[in-house]
């Protein structure tokens, strides 16, 4: 996708602030790519003062802001160091292309901030925050997420995945999925944050190898050992943050005793033992008519789930079929499962920087 700037030498050398660069947009795309000043980012956020702090990531930190028209965003401003970053121009043509990635299930992004050593993103404000701050905060948090709100995230965020990986061509392998990159809008319907942000950085490399072990439990052991990234790896991700949701425990949780910290291990023992249903979220359970419906839909969704983290990715299924199977077009009854991939010593996992940017 091109991106045409107007001016040869740069492509904000405005002194309007406010201005709206409308001639800078993804090629037939119509969409309103805007390049944000620093200075109208720092009035919207009160001078990203701490009271409008949202949240802070491996990126950077992220400041609600209303911006002159009114409208309610979320600034991220980039913290990573200027020299992993890719060049200004290649910068704002990877977000305006990024502007044109557009699905009811994706945070949309409205433009950039590029001045000096400056980045910042500019998005739709989530009212509810994160699936991981409101779903993963707790039993009290969980109990407002019954069964239709958890079928309703985990198909939405099934949808954005099938989107990205079989209608945008070339397709995106979002690389991150996981439930602080699941955001809620005003509804709690779910949206998917942080797709194509690895781009924005340099050949080689990662932000990935500063996290804790708790993202790292997300990523495939293909991608998380040797850098082997495909769109099967976010659907091991996605298989995960199913379970995660299903079960309401969090995909590695070092306060559980032995045997019980690593969710997909436990998932999969159980369900060699044809105990699933033992690890449906108690939490969804009413103790009337309906439970042994959810309970028998809860223990599908977990064999689909299963079905997404084997460790033989080709063995994975597309998101497409997984939203078939989610909603019963396709029977997972008799599917064999094969064993999962699993990584045992989550710590000493190491991200081979030179191959963490390979797709195929
Ligand atoms: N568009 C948004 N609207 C409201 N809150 C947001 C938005 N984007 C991010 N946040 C909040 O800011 C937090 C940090 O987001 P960010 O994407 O920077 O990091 P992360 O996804 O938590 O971690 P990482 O950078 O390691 O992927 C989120 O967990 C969320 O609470």
């Amino acid at each position: 996708m091109k991106v045409y700037f107007p001016c040869s030498q740069c492509f904000c050398s405005t002194s309007d602030d406010q201005v709206v660069h409308k001639n800078v947009k993804g090629e037939g795309s119509g969409t309103k790519f805007r390049l944000f000043s620093y200075q109208e980012l720092k009035v919207a956020s009160d001078g990203f003062s701490s009271k409008n702090k949202v949240g802070e990531g491996g990126f950077g930190t992220v400041y609600k802001g209303q911006l002159t028209d009114r409208s309610i965003v979320a600034i991220k401003v980039l913290s990573v160091e200027l020299e992993s970053m890719r060049g200004e121009r290649e910068f704002v043509s990877e977000i305006a292309a990024l502007c044109d990635v557009q699905h009811e299930n994706l945070v949309n992004l409205h433009g950039c901030c590029v001045e000096g050593a400056k980045r910042c993103l500019v998005y739709d404000y989530m009212e509810n925050n994160s699936l991981a701050y409101q779903f993963l905060g707790g039993e009290q948090n969980r109990i407002s997420f019954d069964w239709t709100k958890r079928k309703n995230v985990l198909l939405g965020v099934a949808k954005a995945l099938a989107y990205l990986h079989e209608e945008k061509n070339p397709h995106i392998v979002h690389r991150d999925i996981k439930a602080s990159n699941v955001l809620l809008d005003h509804n709690f319907n779910p949206k998917v944050a942080d797709f194509g942000l690895a781009k924005l950085f340099q050949e080689g490399t990662s932000h990935v190898s500063t996290r804790v072990a708790g993202t790292l439990g997300y990523l495939s052991p293909e991608y998380a050992v040797s850098g082997r990234l495909t769109r099967k790896s976010d659907v091991y991700s996605f298989g995960v943050l199913l379970l995660e949701i299903i079960s309401g425990r969090s995909v590695v949780d070092f306060d559980m005793e032995n045997g019980e910290q690593f969710l997909v291990d436990k998932a999969w023992g159980m369900h060699n033992c044809n105990s699933l249903v033992e690890l449906v979220d108690p939490v969804l359970l009413k103790g009337d008519d309906d439970d042994d419906r959810l309970i028998a839909e809860a223990v599908h969704f977990m064999k689909v789930g299963l079905l997404c983290v084997q460790e033989v990715a080709k063995l994975r299924p597309r998101m497409s079929k997984v939203i078939k199977m989610l909603t019963d077009e396709t029977s997972v009854e008799g599917v064999k499962i094969s064993q999962p991939g699993f990584l045992a010593d989550l710590m000493d996992v190491k991200i081979d920087k030179k191959k963490s940017s390979q797709t195929f």
